[in-house]
This record gives structure tokens, C-alpha cells and sequence, in this order.
């Protein structure tokens, strides 16, 4: 699995999240850091936008984080990343920087997730993302890391 992000994660507290995390993770998840865009808020999309684009294997399941996106449970992410893993493709994550993501990177989905309605920090979304990662694999394992607690 690869995740494509935008921006290069210094904060030593949250690359330790990450990595928490990361090293768990079977199969490994990849991350390609892309360098922020510069000019204005269109042309920092824009240039992000070709860069994620570029940068997506051509047979990928790309999976757009997007506020707007589909909200899973744990256990619906977990079932979709089975289902999209056995399709033979790449699943491919995309977090966006600070501007968001230009049209043409959402227009490529194949799915996307959201965390909320809420706008989250780039980072912290990626923290997120690989905790859910590690959790939907637990989910398929029937590791006791994950305890819906739900009736
Ligand atoms: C700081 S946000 C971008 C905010 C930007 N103004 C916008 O409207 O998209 C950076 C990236 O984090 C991800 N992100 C932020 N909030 C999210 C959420 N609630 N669900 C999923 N992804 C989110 C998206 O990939 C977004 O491009």
C-alpha cells in the first residue's frame, strides 16, 4: 500500500505517532512525501495536484482523503480495504496540504474517505489514517486491538 502526502512531517511527536503505528502495519504502507507548492492558493493546488497525480502507480485504487468523502465505520473501512486490496491494485492513499486538493487529484478517486465533516490538520490526518490502517487490519485478523463495544 502507498500513501501520497503533501508536506514533510518534522514534529518529532507526530513522526513517533506515525511510526507507532507504521511498524505494525503488514502489508507495509509506503509514504512519499510531496514538498508544499508555492504561488497562490490555486497555483499550490494545482502544482500539488500534478505532483499527486505523477506520483500514483497508473493501476492504483486511489483512496482520496476528503472531508466531503464517504464516511466508513472501522469495521465498513476494514471490509473496503479487503475488497479493494483484492482487486490486484495498489491501494493508494492521498492526503492534501494545507490549500486541499485541486479537482483533478478528487476526479482520479476510485473512493474516498472522510474523518468528519470537520476540517483536520494534514498531519494529524495522516496520524489518523495510519492508526485506521492498523486497526482495519486488526479487524480482519481478529486481533483484540479493536473492541467495537457497540450492541
Ligand atoms: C488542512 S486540510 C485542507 C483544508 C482545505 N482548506 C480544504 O478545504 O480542503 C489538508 C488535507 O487533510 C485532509 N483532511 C482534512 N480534513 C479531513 C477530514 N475531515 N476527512 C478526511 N480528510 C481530511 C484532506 O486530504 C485535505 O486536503
Amino acid at each position: 500500500m502507498k500513501l501520497i502526502a503533501v508536506g514533510r512531517m518534522k514534529d518529532r511527536a507526530e513522526v513517533a505517532l506515525v511510526e507507532r503505528y507504521l511498524k505494525r502495519l503488514r502489508p507495509k504502507l509506503d509514504i512519499v512525501e510531496l514538498a508544499d507548492g508555492r504561488g497562490s492558493p490555486d497555483e499550490i493546488k494545482r502544482k500539488e495536484g500534478q505532483a499527486i497525480v505523477a506520483a500514483c502507480p497508473a493501476q492504483a485504487f486511489v483512496v482520496v482523503l476528503d472531508e466531503a468523502g464517504r464516511n466508513f465505520s472501522s469495521v465498513d473501512f476494514s471490509q473496503n480495504l479487503a475488497q479493494w486490496s483484492a482487486l490486484g491494485r495498489i491501494p493508494c492513499f492521498i492526503i492534501g496540504g494545507a490549500e486541499g486538493l485541486d479537482a483533478s487529484v478528487v476526479n482520479r478517486a476510485d473512493a474516498t474517505l472522510s474523518f468528519g465533516t470537520l476540517t483536520w490538520p494534514h498531519m494529524l490526518v495522516r496520524i489518523m489514517l495510519v492508526e485506521q490502517i492498523y486497526r482495519a487490519q486488526a479487524i480482519a485478523a481478529g486481533h483484540p486491538y479493536h473492541r467495537s463495544g457497540r450492541p
